[in-house]
């Protein structure tokens, strides 16, 4: 099976009802399937349509579709249900653009630099959103915006945008640029290459989003609907960031009041005839290397048209070929590249004569990351730079941007965060613990902080299956994400998670969470693992103190992890380390978890852990048997399981003898003893944990993390990395 699946349901109706229409233009609903069958490999997903009867030619024998109703036939303007889609699931908000006009007036000549400015409103106050000076409001306040009340959008003058995007800005409630988008901002207007750096959560997606947005404005008078191309082509390095994109943008362009952008987001998992309808319309295109060449290399026009955006954005740049895609990284800049001499592209697509010339001068190129090489500016003005790269990421972001085609020789590097590395709200601690300890002081960790919202990352899947029911078990409400999920269920625990944020909920996640999630309101991020590199660590803890809040993020330190975690703590810290030399600097504090506490928890987590990892240890057990019945049968012997166990249990010996019995053991559990455990856990999460402290109870969360992180005048309580004279020891 490949593909979407179309279904016809047939309705008599009146010849002379019926109109002749192509299948795409077709009002096609998706059909919702069960979940085991979205696990169908290269099986997207089920769509009907109704009104529509199929007619035979008598004569030619070919089939042709005719509408019954006005209703069945989408429209040209791409008022259709795929043309909605949107966001985290597929049921997420309209970001579908107003209807646009029928014509278009001729397009302007590219012109080569500089872009022209958009005309600022008078004074910088727009009508449509309450008055607010917070910066600190996100996305997710959009839903709040009143429209009719004011906002002072001031601050904005500077940069000489459109009244559209003020109002759209005045929408959202940002009264003022942050410093990226102040220092970008203005650099892509004159058109110029940017390479912009800035920690994270600090706005990085409007400092590319404005720029495409007001070239938006200034071209849609201008263009012929029939000679319409993208103006805009995101690539994000993962299919949640590229969906977050999706929504932060479309956020923004939802505010403006005349014509908006189109917006169309392909990433793997999802179904390909839905992108490729939506990808008809697009003025902004986002989306992951995969998914993209996959579409690009089908045909269809879709190269030949890309190569006419005039902005080609790389978001979370360094990750970009880390990720594998390496191959269809290259074959896109390849793509956008080319300049057709005659007949084919890189896809053996055919040109078409309209075409016009390939943008390769006016385009502009933004790339952009919180962790770059420290040394890459040198290296792109030509000097070299014998230093090490500290966050390991130097040959990578190298190699793209030597594939990278700028407009002009030296890019504008922008780094408005050159000495500290992490969030400014963002305080970071670190919990010692035994290697085997680790699920009892995470538990004793959620139980203990104020905080309400956590993300919990793992260096790999098989944790987070793990740690999931672990915590699950523990009453605690908690989500999973991981690349080994199905591609909607990562998006509805992305979904879920981001949904209410005044509820207590935890999200256990790989990497692939690590990266420009903007999820409001999280208190604590906790690294489980110690992450690889420096740049997965400043990213992780990124998810949390965004756009100008606070946040705590949590090492859980095995003995094994100490010393990479101060060499790692030592590159991100090293610039602010010089910064405050000869001073007091402590960059990461110990959280001192009273041992006495995470005692009496002891008892709790353990039966968790055995509840959660027994279903995997009989499961995998099961398969082990089958396999070795098979293997009998194929020997013509007599498989007995026990005998073979007691056998075998002789000869583990040795490395991960300890584990194999443990898994032993959980898989022996019977029914009845799991529902033994459960009983008993249960009657000890009804209990309150005594702390010990003037009888006071840990249900409520008497330890203040956010107190045992506070900077403490000299002392030295607490400190985990010493003064910044040790720092490099
Ligand atoms: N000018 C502004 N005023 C107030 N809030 C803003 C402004 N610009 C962006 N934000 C908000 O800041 C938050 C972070 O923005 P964004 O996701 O663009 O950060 P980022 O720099 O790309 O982060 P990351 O590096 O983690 O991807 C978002 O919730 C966004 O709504």
């Amino acid at each position: 099976m490949s593909g979407t699946k179309r279904k016809l349901s047939r309705k008599a109706t009146s010849p002379d009802k019926k109109r002749k229409t192509n299948l795409d233009a077709l009002r096609w609903k998706e059909v919702s399937l069960p979940d085991r069958l979205e696990d169908y490999e290269g099986f997207f997903g089920l769509e009907e349509v109704e009104n529509v009867d199929v007619v035979r030619d008598p004569h030619s024998g070919i089939l042709s579709y005719k509408s019954t109703t006005d209703h069945a036939a989408a429209s040209d303007d791409g008022d259709d249900d795929a043309a909605s889609w949107g966001g985290f699931s597929d049921e997420v908000e309209d970001m579908k653009p107003e209807p646009k006009p029928a014509s278009k007036p001729e397009p302007e000549p590219k012109t080569v630099a500089p872009k022209s400015k958009p005309n600022p409103t008078k004074n910088g106050k727009v009508k449509g959103a309450e008055k607010s000076t917070s910066t600190a409001a996100t996305f997710a306040g959009l839903e709040n915006v009143a429209d009719g009340e004011d906002v002072d959008v001031s601050a904005w003058r500077s940069l000489k945008l459109s009244p559209d995007t003020m109002a759209a800005l005045a929408k959202l409630k940002f009264t003022k640029p942050t410093p990226i988008q102040e220092a970008v901002i203005p650099q892509a207007f004159e058109g110029h290459d940017v390479i912009g750096k800035a920690s994270t959560g600090s706005g990085k997606t409007l400092a590319f989003g404005i720029p495409i947005l007001e070239r938006f404005l200034e071209k849609r008078s201008t263009t012929k609907a029939s000679n319409k191309a993208p103006i805009a082509l995101i690539l994000s390095p993962t299919r949640e960031l590229a969906h977050q994109l999706h929504k932060h943008l479309g956020a923004l362009f939802a505010g403006v009041t005349s014509e908006q952008p189109a917006l169309a987001t392909l990433t793997g998992g999802l179904s390909l005839q839905k992108q490729q309808r939506l990808l008809k319309d697009a003025d902004v295109v986002i989306g992951t290397p995969g998914r993209l060449w996959e579409i690009i290399s089908s045909g269809q026009g879709v190269g030949t048209a890309l190569k006419r955006i005039e902005y080609l954005v790389i978001d979370e740049a360094d990750r970009l070929l880390s990720e594998g895609h390496f191959k269809e990284v290259e074959d896109i800049l390849n793509t956008l590249d080319r300049i057709d001499t005659n007949d084919d592209d890189a896809t053996g697509e055919e040109d078409q004569a309209s075409e016009a010339p390939a943008s390769l001068e006016t385009r502009q190129t933004l790339v952009f990351s919180a962790t770059f090489d420290r040394g890459l500016q040198k290296k792109l003005s030509g000097k070299q730079n014998r230093k090490h790269n500290l966050l390991g990421n130097k040959e990578t972001m190298e190699y793209l941007l030597s594939k990278l085609n700028f407009r002009e020789d030296d890019p504008q590097f922008i780094d408005v965060n050159p000495v500290h590395q992490m969030a400014s709200g963002l305080k970071e601690g670190v919990v010692q613990c035994g290697d085997t300890e680790k699920d009892l002081y995470l538990y004793a960790l959620l139980l203990l902080q104020q905080a309400k919202r956590a993300m919990i990352f793992t260096n790999s899947i098989d944790a987070v299956r793990r740690i999931t029911p672990f915590l699950q078990n523990l009453n605690l409400n908690t989500l999973a994400l991981h690349s080994g999920m199905e591609q909607k269920a990562r998006l509805r625990s992305v979904e879920r998670f981001s949904e209410n944020t005044k509820s207590s909920v935890v999200l256990v996640a790989t990497d692939v969470a690590a990266r420009g999630l903007d999820i409001p309101n999280v208190d604590l991020v906790v690294h489980y693992h110690l992450p690889r590199a420096a740049d997965a660590y400043i990213h992780r803890s990124g998810r949390t103190a965004r756009a100008g809040q606070e946040g705590h993020s949590v090492l859980i330190c095995g003995p094994g992890e100490v010393a990479k975690f101060r060499r790692l703590v030592a590159q991100v810290h090293a610039k602010s380390a010089m910064a405050k030399l000869g001073k007091q600097g402590y960059f990461v504090r110990t959280l001192n978890v009273d041992r006495k506490i995470v005692s009496r928890l002891k008892e709790r987590a353990h039966l968790a852990k055995i509840l959660a990892d027994a279903p995997a240890a009989k499961e995998k057990q099961r398969k082990e048997d089958d396999e070795l019945r098979r293997l009998a049968e194929e020997a013509d012997l007599v498989y007995d399981s026990d005998e073979f166990k007691k056998e075998s249990a002789g000869q583990h010996r040795g490395r991960g003898a300890g584990r194999k019995k443990k898994e032993q053991e959980l898989s022996e559990l019977t029914k009845r003893d799991l529902g033994a455990m459960r009983a008993q856990l249960k009657e000890l999460l009804s209990k309150r944990v005594n702390t010990g402290v003037s009888e006071k109870y840990l249900a409520s969360g008497r330890v203040d993390v956010n107190e045992l992180l506070r900077d403490r005048e000299g002392g030295k309580t607490g400190e985990f990395l010493g003064t910044v004279d040790n720092l490099w020891d």
